[in-house]
């Protein structure tokens, strides 16, 4: 048999759906999670020798999970550290692992006390990588859909025999804004995880606003700017976004003319534009992004 050796491994229970209620008044709350857990240490005989004697269930990080959820959630942020904390401190041999929220948005009907729609447009995201003593925290959202109707322009780009793009400077630019962003590590203790995620979304949305966009390349940049800039607590931000295409309709045969009125909404292909942006003088922490899809 050809010899093999146990590299990266990691495991435990995906998509833990978690709503979690709170109820000490007739006024509710709610926080709708779902809860990913994956515990990393010694679990080499569990994969080489069906030895389980190391193997916390993962049906067992799913109860940890909605136990947890019994006590006031916090932030997505908090509660996964939380979890994080549990697993390496019950187990001598998890090192580690990896914990991983979306969180779905939920607004009350009118000013109703228990009585609530999906409201968020995005969903909002966090992870914890445990490395030991080191902890890394990644947020972020996906899904947040944006659209300018002027001040957006693309000319310049070179020209060959397959280019056919006419050149404007006056186009619609509209994305599906996903972002995650990087904690220095000596920023998070005690920080207010959604005060300063409420801080980077509106950050994006406004500086999308601002000034003219010679391509969504220097949408991303700006926006990566404005937030590095405004929140000292983030290190490191990456952007994947679609640029979402509005052509302009012809409408000369039926002997109108159309001064930028009528867009065809093109769904596929889309042009898709990732970028990565980190503090300047800080260190990268390509580890803990191992496991992020869709990001450069
Ligand atoms: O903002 C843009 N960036 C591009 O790279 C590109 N390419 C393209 O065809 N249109 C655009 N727009």
């Amino acid at each position: 048999m050809t010899p093999i050796r146990l590299a990266a491994n990691q495991y435990g229970k995906a998509e833990n759906r978690v709503v979690r209620v709170t109820r000490d008044t007739d006024r509710h709350d709610l926080v709708d999670l779902n809860v990913t857990s994956q515990l990393r240490g010694d679990f080499d005989a569990a994969f080489l020798e069906g030895d389980n004697a190391h193997v916390v269930a993962t049906d067992t990080q799913k109860n940890t999970i909605f136990a947890f959820a019994r006590e006031p959630i916090g932030s997505p942020e908090e509660f996964l550290v939380s979890l994080a904390d549990h697993f390496t401190s019950e187990f001598a041999w998890v090192s580690g692992g990896r914990w991983a929220a979306e969180e779905y948005g939920w607004s009350r009907i009118g000013d109703h006390d228990h009585s609530f729609y999906r409201s968020a447009p995005e969903t909002r995201t966090a992870v914890v990588v445990r490395d030991g003593d080191a902890t890394t925290l990644i947020s972020g959202f996906h899904g947040l859909t944006v659209m300018k109707t002027t001040q957006s322009g693309f000319v310049g780009y070179p020209r060959d025999r397959y280019t056919t793009l006419p050149e404007t400077e006056d186009r619609i630019l509209a994305t599906d804004v996903s972002t995650r962003w990087r904690y220095a590590a000596d920023a998070v203790e005690g920080l207010d995880f959604d005060a300063t995620y409420d801080s980077i979304k509106a950050t994006i949305m406004e500086t999308f606003t601002k000034g003219y966009s010679k391509a969504l390349q220097q949408t991303l940049h700006d926006m990566a700017a404005a937030v590095i800039e405004a929140h000292d607590v983030v290190d490191e931000i990456k952007f994947s976004c679609p640029n979402k295409h509005h052509f302009l309709s012809d409408l000369s045969p039926f002997g109108l003319d159309n001064p930028g009125v009528v867009f065809y909404a093109a769904d596929r292909p889309y042009g898709l534009i990732e970028a990565t942006f980190q503090r300047e003088g800080t260190p990268t922490k390509d580890a803990a992004w191992v496991g992020i899809a869709g990001f450069c």
